[in-house]
């Protein structure tokens, strides 16, 4: 079933263009409002024809899909799952499948335009995709889980492929999802196909270094913001928001780095110690799912609270929308480094850029996870492995050609690191749209 998603979305009730508008309240601004905003401010630094702006706003198209499972106990119960397919002028679509209550199509197609741009910040050949199921994952078994993601690869099966659209893991799916999904792909081609999906295990293709990638990036992100600003990392205090994929592995490397990791939380609250926690020892959402808690420290904080902490980088990087107009005058931090996507509302960033607090934005900072899944995809069509080390020598390079390309942009033309980057990124579509003779 293809369909453009209606009012029947039951996660929202809101079709892709309903959300701009409907974000009046300030704190509930949506992911697609605010990447809206985003793309209409940038496009202001760019010399782009308007036409490609507006197309821009818009995805390609939007799978509805319904997704059956039947419980353990022998039940069925319907799920609703999307897929996001923004722009593929540079390359088939890429991006995650979330698998999280609040997933919706309105959410999917503002992620799947950071997608877009993310892969051309770091000049990667894809386009943008994103796509999940209103479920919350922690409801379900293991066997459960298997099933949902078999019948979505079914349902999704027409839209995607190595060179259509490549999925990869997101918040709630991990490399044990891709693995079933490959499987369900593959047994419906006849034939095993690894590069319809990254973020796999390794035995069957994945990449070492991709479950790490995102965190790295934020890390490696992070240690060039404190450059950039000539601070010292081993005098730079941090806190994170989200144990997980990305905030986990970025924390770690941190501190492996020598900066001291303050704070770091989960979806039940913080832990905080002045002097810096020892990030190893504290379960990551794939070791134990909340139990930082359990971890002992000084003091426990609200997720609110660890927001506002004193620090030098505050990385936010569990959901969205979590600095609002309401809190980004309490954002003690001089640098964001955003390892979550979206989590700077529209409003909030400029009251930021007011403040002269510098924001280094998702599709620069968190970009490591889809440059992996890139070379996963190299990878899986020349089936051929590489060491952990080539990847994350390779991931180095290109985080730091593009973290450079950003920061000329930022330096030359006195932008936001936000701007900068979808100047970067807007310049290499309008290239191609231009190239290919794609109007608009
Ligand atoms: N995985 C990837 O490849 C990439 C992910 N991202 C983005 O990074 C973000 C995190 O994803 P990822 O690390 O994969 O997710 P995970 O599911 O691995 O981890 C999420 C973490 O955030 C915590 N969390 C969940 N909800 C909240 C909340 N409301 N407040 C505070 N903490 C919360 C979870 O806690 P608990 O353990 O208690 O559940 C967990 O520690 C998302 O925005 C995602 O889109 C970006 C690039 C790539
Ligand atoms: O690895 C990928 O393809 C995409 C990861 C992702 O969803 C993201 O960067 O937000």
């Amino acid at each position: 079933m293809s369909t453009t998603p209606t009012a029947d979305d039951e996660a929202t009730d809101e079709t892709p263009d309903e959300a701009t508008t409907a974000a009046t309240d300030e704190t509930s601004e949506s992911t697609l409002a605010t990447a809206r905003k985003q793309l209409e401010r940038a496009a202001t630094n760019v010399d782009v024809d308007p036409a490609i702006v507006e197309r821009l706003k818009h995805p390609t198209r939007v799978q509805q899909v319904s997704v059956p499972l039947e419980r353990d106990d022998g039940t069925v119960d319907v799920f609703t799952g999307y897929r996001a397919q923004h722009d593929d002028v540079r390359g088939p679509y890429k991006g995650g499948l979330r698998y999280h209550p609040e997933v919706s199509a309105a959410e999917c197609t503002g992620l799947s335009m950071w997608m877009t741009w993310k892969c051309a910040v770091m000049d990667l050949p894809f386009g943008g995709g994103k796509g999940g199921i209103a479920v919350d994952p922690k409801s379900l078994s293991e066997d459960e889980h298997e099933r949902l993601t078999r019948r979505f690869a079914e349902e999704l099966r027409d839209v995607v492929g190595p060179t259509k659209d490549v999925p990869a893991p997101d918040m709630g799916t991990d490399a044990q999802t891709m693995a079933w999904f490959m499987d369900a792909y593959s047994m419906q081609q006849g034939e095993t196909i690894p590069g319809v999906v990254t973020g796999k295990p390794p035995v069957i293709g994945g990449s070492y270094g991709r479950e790490a990638a995102p965190g790295r990036s934020t890390a490696i992100a992070a240690r060039e913001a404190v450059d950039h600003y000539d601070r010292d990392l081993a005098e730079t205090t941090v806190a994170v928001q989200g144990f997980g994929s990305v905030g986990a592995n970025a924390a770690r490397l941190l501190d492996d780095w020598g900066a001291t990791v303050v704070a770091v939380s989960d979806v039940n609250g913080a832990i905080y110690d002045p002097d810096g926690l020892d990030t190893r020892d504290v379960p990551t959402h794939e070791e134990e799912p909340e139990a930082v808690l359990s971890h002992e420290a000084p003091a426990t904080l609200s997720n609110e609270e660890v927001l506002e902490l004193d620090v030098d980088v505050l990385i936010p990087a569990a959901v969205g929308n979590v600095i609002t107009a309401d809190n980004a005058d309490d954002i003690a931090a001089d640098i964001v480094v955003e390892g979550a996507n979206g989590p700077t509302t529209f409003a909030a960033d400029e009251i930021l850029a007011e403040r002269g607090v510098a924001v280094i934005p998702d599709i620069l900072a968190n970009a490591g996870g889809v440059t992996v899944s890139y070379f996963e995809w190299l990878q899986d069509i020349n089936r051929r492995t590489w060491s952990l080390e080539r990847v994350n020598e390779e991931l180095e390079e290109q985080m730091l050609e593009a973290w450079e390309n950003v920061r000329d942009e930022v330096v030359d033309s006195d932008l936001t690191w936000r701007d900068a980057a979808y100047v970067v990124a807007l310049s290499r579509i309008a290239e191609a749209k231009g190239a290919r003779g794609l109007w608009p």
